[in-house]
Formats: C-alpha cells, structure tokens, sequence
C-alpha cells in the first residue's frame, strides 16, 4: 500500500441522490410541450447523464444557441426541481461513507452533468458542500459525458493522477467518461440493473453506500 494521495470522483444525479425518475418525469414534460414523444428508453438512450446542450438538442432536434440554452435548460430544470424537492434526500448511506471518507483524509470532488442551480439545489439544500474539495459542473467543461473532461478537470483540481481516482457512476455515459479518463469505476445500480451494469467496465456494482467500507474502496487502487 503506498501513501499517495488518491481521490473518490462522485458523479452528482443517480449518485448522491436517488433522482433518476424525476428527471425523466420532467424532460417527458418539456418534451410533450414541444410535441416531441420522449419515452424513458429514448431518455436513457439520449439524455441519461449528459450535459444540457447534448440532451436539448436531441428533444429539439437542432442544435441550441448558447444565448437560447440558458433559458431552455432553467425551464425544464425548474420542472425537475418541482417534482423532486420534496423527496429531497441522500443516497442511502452516503453520509457516513462522506464522514468515512473524511476521516481518512481521501480527497473528494463532485463530477456532475448538470447546471450550477442543480448544483446548488443538491449540495445546499442537503449541506453536502463541506464534503467535498471541488466541484466541477457543466458550465466549467467544453465537452459533456461520455468525453472523459469533467472527470479530468475534478482530478486536476484536487491534485489527484486519474490512475488514483475512483469513479462513482449510474449512467453508461457518466462511466465511459469515467473510463475514458483513465480512473477506477463504481458502478451504482439507482439508474440500470446490475445485469444491465455488467458489461460496462466498471470494477465495482453496489446498490447504495450502506455496506461500503473505504478499505475495499482502496483496494481497487493499490
Ligand atoms: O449528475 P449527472 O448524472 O452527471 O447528470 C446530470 C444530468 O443528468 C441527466 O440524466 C438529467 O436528465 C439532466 O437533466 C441532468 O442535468
């Protein structure tokens, strides 16, 4: 075992929260208002885990100015933030896993898809910010999931080589990226099955945080 330091790179939606069916609920919304029949299968095909200019120019079908997205992307995350805010919760186990992770001195960032106001939605309305070194969302990259970008840029900022950093991930194209980058995958069974996850690279299919320890984490590493 060496003393190195490595890193623990936790995808945001399907990860830190279990919200996978709200955003589906609510692209379905934005869709039919635009008379474009989204269903789940196409959302997963499509949308699952990639940034907003990606996801919107495939429900309007060309691509978005960057003065038009802003607005588009607010508009249907106003929808989702409506439908989950009640439900608002972590992710099984996760804060004693963050308190864990905390306590071993693992650096920690968040490697997420969506717009700041989801962000803030997330970390603030659950105090999770304090948890983590550094934050990396869609606004900060040029290039969304399954490119490796947003996971590289949250390696760089906590001074961490991508061959010591683990992945935590539900969607294909949030673990190619991670794969991509050159890092260890967890794969978390909210978004797919565990059949589903199998053949996806990752090194790891857990359910939730609950019977993870850092030790088996480290492992995947060393
Ligand atoms: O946090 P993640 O999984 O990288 O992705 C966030 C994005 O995930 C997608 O699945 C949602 O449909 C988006 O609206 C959201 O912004």
């Amino acid at each position: 075992m060496t003393t190195a330091p490595w890193a623990v790179l936790f995808d945001m939606d399907g990860v830190l929260i279990d919200n996978t069916e709200f955003h589906i609920n609510a692209w379905i919304q934005f869709a039919q208002l635009r008379n474009f029949p989204l269903t789940r299968d196409l959302y997963i095909e499509h949308i699952n885990g990639r940034v907003s200019a990606d996801a919107m120019a495939y429900v309007l079908q060309r691509p978005i100015p960057a003065d038009e997205l802003a607005a588009l992307t607010e508009e249907k995350e106003s929808i989702y933030r409506e439908l989950y805010q009640p439900h608002l919760q972590p992710a099984p186990g996760l804060m004693s896993f963050l308190d864990a992770l905390k306590a071993q001195g693992v650096r920690t960032a968040v490697g997420t898809s969506a717009p700041a106001s989801n962000v803030s939605f997330t970390l603030d309305g659950l105090n999770l910010r304090p948890y983590f070194d550094a934050v990396v969302d869609a606004s900060m990259v040029r290039r969304g999931k399954p490119d490796p970008e947003i996971y590289l840029k949250a390696a760089e900022r906590v001074g961490v080589e991508p061959a010591r950093c683990i992945v935590f991930e539900d969607a294909f194209a949030g673990i190619e990226a991670g794969l991509r980058a050159g890092m260890h995958v967890v794969a978390l069974a909210t978004t797919h099955m565990h059949e589903e996850l199998a053949d996806t690279g990752a090194a790891l299919i857990i359910d939730d945080f609950t019977a993870l320890t850092v030790n088996q984490l480290r492992q995947l590493i060393d």
